[in-house]
Parts: C-alpha cells; structure tokens; sequence
C-alpha cells in the first residue's frame, strides 16, 4: 500500500473524508479547495510543527491564491487551555475569517483539540480541517468531532463536538515524530484490537516492528484505525451508547494525566491510556470477567513496545489512591454518580461497565499504587 488510502466518516450531510498516505501537506491547496471552494484558511499549529511541516503547507495556500494568517502556539498538553482559546479565537477574528471559510489544525492532538474547539465557537461554528501530525492524531484525535481544552479537576472537561469537514493524514510527516511519542500514538492503535478486533491485535503483536519502522505495515494500521474510529462514530456522533468503548484505557488513563499536572515530561497522552489498558485488563481480571493471562499479554505487549504499563513506569510520585479515585469521578461517562468503565472479558472484548463499584475502584488503586 503505497498510494492515498480513503475512509469516510459516514455522517450523512456532514459526512467527511479522512485522507491517508505521504504527501498531503504539499498537496493541502488542491484537496481543502477541492472540498471548500474559495475558502480562505487560518493554520493553528505548534513551534515544533511549524519548523518541520509548516512550509510547504503556507507555500501551497499561498501558490493557489489564499495566503493563510498563521497560528503558532507553544507545544505540548499545557496548550490545551483557556488561555491557548482564547489566543487562537482572537488570531481567526481578527484575520477576519468567515465562517465559510476554514480554520486548518496542523499538528497532533493537542493543536486538533484546541483548534477544533475554537472553529466550534467562533462565529457559532466554522469549517475546519484536520491534517494530524502524531500517529496519534492519525488514528484518533483527527477523526470523530471531539474537541475540548483541559481543567486542572479532569481532563477535556470543557469542549464541544465538533466535526471536520475533512482529515488529510500526512504520514510523511511521521518522520519527523520523535520515537517516544509514536510509541504513545501506538497505544491508541492498540486500543482498536483490545476493544473487538482480536485478529488486529494479534496481527500488531506480530507486525509492530514494521509499523514502527515505516512502509506499508504502517499505512495499514492507521488505515484499520481510521475504519474502527470511523465506525464507531458514524453509529453513536455523540457518545450515547457504543462511542463509550473508545474509552478503553481513559477512566484511568485521564486521572493519571490530570494527577501529573499534565506535565508531558512525565506523561503523555498516550502512555496514560497505555497504563490504563493494562490497568482496566487486570481490573477486569481481579472482577473475575476475563482471564489474567490476557491481563499479562496486554502487558506484554505494551512492554515489548516500551510503553510504560503500570503506574509504578511514571517518574515522580503520585497523589495517593483517594487523591487518584477523585479525578475517576469527574470522568464524562460517570452518569448520576455511578462510576461507568470499559472492562473486558478478554481479548478484543471489551463492554461499557454501568455502576462499577467505587469501593472495588478504590481498593484496586490501592493494591496497585507504587506507594
Ligand atoms: N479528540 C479526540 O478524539 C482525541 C483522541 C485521542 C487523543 N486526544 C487528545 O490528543 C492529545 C494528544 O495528542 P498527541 O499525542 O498528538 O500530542 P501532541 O499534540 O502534544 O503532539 C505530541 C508531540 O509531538 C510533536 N509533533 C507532532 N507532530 C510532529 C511531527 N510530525 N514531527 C515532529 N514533532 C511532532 C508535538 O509538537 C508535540 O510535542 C491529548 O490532549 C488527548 O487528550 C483527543
Ligand atoms: O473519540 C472518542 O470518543 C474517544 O474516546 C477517543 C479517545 O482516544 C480520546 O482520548 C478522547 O478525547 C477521550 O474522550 P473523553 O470524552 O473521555 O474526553
Ligand atoms: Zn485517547
């Protein structure tokens, strides 16, 4: 698989198209006004991006008679915030944008985030383009409409849904991305086959040295993620039911992020959800619903990749388990104070947990806390 690959997000009249494949910052011009005919563009990005991908992508504007006002912003988790929103809501007034016109997020999950936040509200809501930067934001954050900044009480506590109009998935790009976070990015890949796609996860554990080393084994698994994502969203855009599942890992992946401050130097995204998978797999196993061996090979698996899988992988100390279990409860899905979890019953079986026990939570933080 060499050539563009293209999944849509089934969404009837607002349904989009996520483009995959090496050279599609270069090619942003064509393929935004191909889709958004005459619209004028503001590209919200990070220092880190700018300097490696945000050249060809200004040049390509300009060269078809729009030259973009660009946003540039500090990089890293602490960018998603009120103050970040409120540079990126006045930088897209005051370049005068219509809400025809397209507010372009390039970067990973964090500018996609933000900036899709913000096409959300400015002039009540304004075309916007994802072209994700991280694997992350490739296979997750660029698909699916959910947009938000972070509280220091949780995690993307303050947001909308809001949905691109189209992803353009440059995975050249990746090159560029350093080693550590393309490992976090993989979690989320991992995250689809732990959820109902054994046959993925047993393929990743067979393939990953190739998916990280480039080519087509790495095209096709941001390509299988795209499809998962995309289905899930095009059945449940809102999280009423189904969607839940693709917070695998987040109850208490989340409460770790906000319980290091956000600090990436610590933590990042992804290696939380990658603690968090092998913890909901042992949680499920200590509630006798699945097997500990699969527990082990979840793992396994994160560790042959070297992702950190348990809390004890974080540097630092942590606040103790009540401190932890208190961030739990401010997670989205809890729903009139019943805690709700993604547990599973095994490999690629995973199910929305309704009314999980607070005292089970907590005593499994507890046994589980580096101390
Ligand atoms: N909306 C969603 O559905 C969704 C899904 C998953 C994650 N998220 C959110 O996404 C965020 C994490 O995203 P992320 O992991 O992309 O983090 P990120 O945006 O912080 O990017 C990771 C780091 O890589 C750098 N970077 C990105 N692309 C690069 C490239 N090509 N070359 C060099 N450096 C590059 C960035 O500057 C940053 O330092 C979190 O805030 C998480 O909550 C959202
Ligand atoms: O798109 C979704 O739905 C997800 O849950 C994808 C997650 O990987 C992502 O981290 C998302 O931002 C978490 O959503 P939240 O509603 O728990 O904030
Ligand atoms: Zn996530």
């Amino acid at each position: 698989m060499t050539g563009t690959v293209t999944v849509e997000v089934g969404l009837g009249d607002r349904a989009y198209d996520i483009l995959i494949g090496p050279g599609l910052i270069a090619r942003g011009a064509e393929l935004i006004q191909k889709r958004l005919p005459k619209a004028r563009t503001a590209i919200v990005t990070d220092e880190n991006v700018a300097a490696a991908h945000l050249g060809p992508l200004v040049e390509s504007l300009t060269a078809g008679g729009n030259p973009p006002a660009v946003i540039k912003l500090p990089a890293g988790e602490k960018t998603k915030s009120f103050d970040s929103l409120e540079t990126v809501v006045d930088q897209i007034i005051a370049a005068r944008l219509e809400r025809g016109d397209a507010v372009i997020a390039l970067g990973g999950g964090v500018i996609g985030d933000l900036t899709g936040f913000a096409a959300g509200i400015v002039r009540r809501g304004m075309n916007f383009v994802q072209m994700p930067t991280s694997l992350l934001a490739q296979v997750d954050s660029s698909v699916g409409g959910k947009t938000g900044i972070n509280s220091l009480r949780g995690k993307n506590l303050i947001g909308v849904f809001h949905q691109p109009k189209l992803v353009l998935a440059d995975t050249a790009a990746l090159d560029t991305l350093p080693l550590r976070e393309f490992r976090a990015g993989y979690a989320e890949v991992a995250k689809y086959g732990l959820i109902d796609r054994p046959d993925f996860f047993a393929w990743l554990e067979s393939n990953w040295q190739e998916v990280f080393s480039g080519g087509p084994a790495r095209i096709e698994a941001i390509a299988q993620s795209c499809r998962a994502k995309a289905d899930v969203v095009a059945r449940d855009e809102f999280e009423t039911g189904d969607r839940a599942l693709l917070n695998l890992g987040h109850t208490f992946g989340h409460a770790l992020e906000a319980a290091t401050a956000y600090d990436g130097a610590r933590l990042v995204h992804g290696e939380g959800v990658a603690i968090g998978m092998a913890l909901a797999h042992r949680f499920s196993a200590r509630l006798n619903l699945a097997s500990p061996d699969d527990a082990a090979r979840v793992e396994a698996h994160l560790r042959d990749v070297g992702l950190p899988w348990r809390m004890a992988d974080i540097p630092g100390s942590l606040p103790d388990a009540d401190a932890l279990f208190n961030f739990i409860t401010q997670d989205k899905k809890v729903s009139r104070g019943a805690l709700t979890f993604i547990l599973t019953r095994g490999i690629g079986q995973s199910f929305i947990a309704k009314d999980v026990p607070a005292s089970e939570v907590i005593s499994f933080l507890k046994e589980n806390h580096p101390g």
